[in-house]
């Protein structure tokens, strides 16, 4: 029942004919379409109450197909569910057009007081209901991976987003590294993303993870994604994770972020130039005939999902810079710890 509700979910509506089940330990109920709460019978110490979303972007494969295997070792006993998890494909009818959005980016609209109209908006206030549910029903230190992989190549084809916020992260570096992360890059203002929604509004600590690029359904390469396999089942099972050194990851700050302002708009470099290239001092970046050229200024600046067809107002691409490891709050999560809930409760 379990393994056919990706398949069921993405090929028809037939989906909404499901609505619970048991696993060994645990049972599981559809909450609405792509929407799934999985609740173990007993809950273990180190487990996070744990949403994981995957699809918020439809052509986005990879995130999809990962969970599709979770589920499925969840289903044949493999792993034994000892955490809460909320597992969320967001845009469907986007995932199944196979395109990035139908009428607009879903990952721009997390915000309570949205009051835009459409498909697109109507599923963002789904999820976002559904996602303060789930965090009001289950205790616990929370965590929301939000899945994605990029457009473009990238010099580091996986890396967390890290939501901006005002108050210090929960931030368990090495476990991303642990789960092959190569780079962190944190954010510099609120963007109301998926799970910027998350650490916003709920307090969770909180990814956008971007898992290699963008690819159609069974062209993924996943072995490259043993690392996050291994972590979503740690999680999932509700154990500690695997941690590497945090100093093998590299870390970014977005300093500045271009947005489109007019149709008349173009990016100055080719569309095979990989996310985090440097451009030196002095490079027109882009033109843009309301808001005119985009020149780094002060010092070299790399560019970071950098898309010149993104909807007018909207943001065209992030413009980061490198920082030392050392500026960087090394969570007390970090080190490995017998009770990672009383880490994260300790570091907020
Ligand atoms: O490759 C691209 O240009 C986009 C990949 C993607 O979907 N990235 C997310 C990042 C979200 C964030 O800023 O936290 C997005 O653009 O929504
Ligand atoms: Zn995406």
């Amino acid at each position: 029942m379990l393994s056919e509700w990706l398949d069921l979910t993405l090929a028809s509506d037939r989906s909404a004919s499901l609505s619970a089940g048991t696993l060994r330990g645990a049972r599981y109920r559809f909450l609405g379409c792509g929407i799934l709460e999985l609740t173990p019978e007993h809950r273990r110490s180190a487990a996070r109450s744990a949403v994981i979303s995957a699809g918020i972007h439809g052509n986005e494969t990879a995130p999809i197909e990962l969970i599709g295997e979770l589920l499925a070792s969840l289903e044949a006993g493999r792993l034994t569910l000892g955490a809460p998890l909320l597992i969320i494909l967001g845009n469907i009818p986007a995932i199944r057009a196979q395109s990035r959005f139908i009428k607009t980016n879903l990952n721009r609209l997390f915000q309570r007081d949205m009051e835009l109209a459409g498909e697109e908006p109507e599923r963002a206030r789904e999820l976002m209901q559904a996602v303060d549910t789930f965090f009001s029903r289950h205790e616990g230190a929370r965590l929301h991976l939000d899945l994605h992989t990029a457009i473009r190549d990238s010099r580091y084809p996986r890396f967390a987003v890290v939501p901006f916020t005002e108050s210090q992260p929960v931030s368990r570096w090495g476990e991303l590294a642990g789960a092959g992360m190569q780079a962190v890059l944190l954010q510099h203002r609120h963007s109301w993303t998926f799970s910027h929604y998350s650490r916003h509004y709920h307090d969770a600590e909180a990814y956008t993870l971007e898992l290699g690029k963008v690819n159609p359904f069974g062209e993924n390469d996943l072995e490259a994604l043993a690392d996050m396999r291994t972590w979503l089942a740690a999680l999932a099972e509700g154990q500690a994770p695997k941690t590497r050194d945090p100093a093998s990851v590299a870390y970014f700050q977005v300093a500045h972020e271009l947005m489109r302002k007019s149709a008349d708009f173009k990016l100055n470099f080719a569309d095979d130039v990989a996310n985090f290239t440097v451009f030196p001092t002095g490079t027109r970046l882009a033109e843009d005939a309301e808001a005119g050229p985009c020149i780094v200024e002060e010092a070299p600046l790399a560019v970071v999902f950098p898309n010149a067809n993104v909807e007018l107002g909207a943001r065209a691409a992030l413009l980061v810079r490198e920082i030392a490891p050392r500026l960087i709050t090394i969570s007390t999560a970090d080190r490995p710890v017998a009770d990672p809930i009383a880490a994260a409760n300790s570091s907020r």
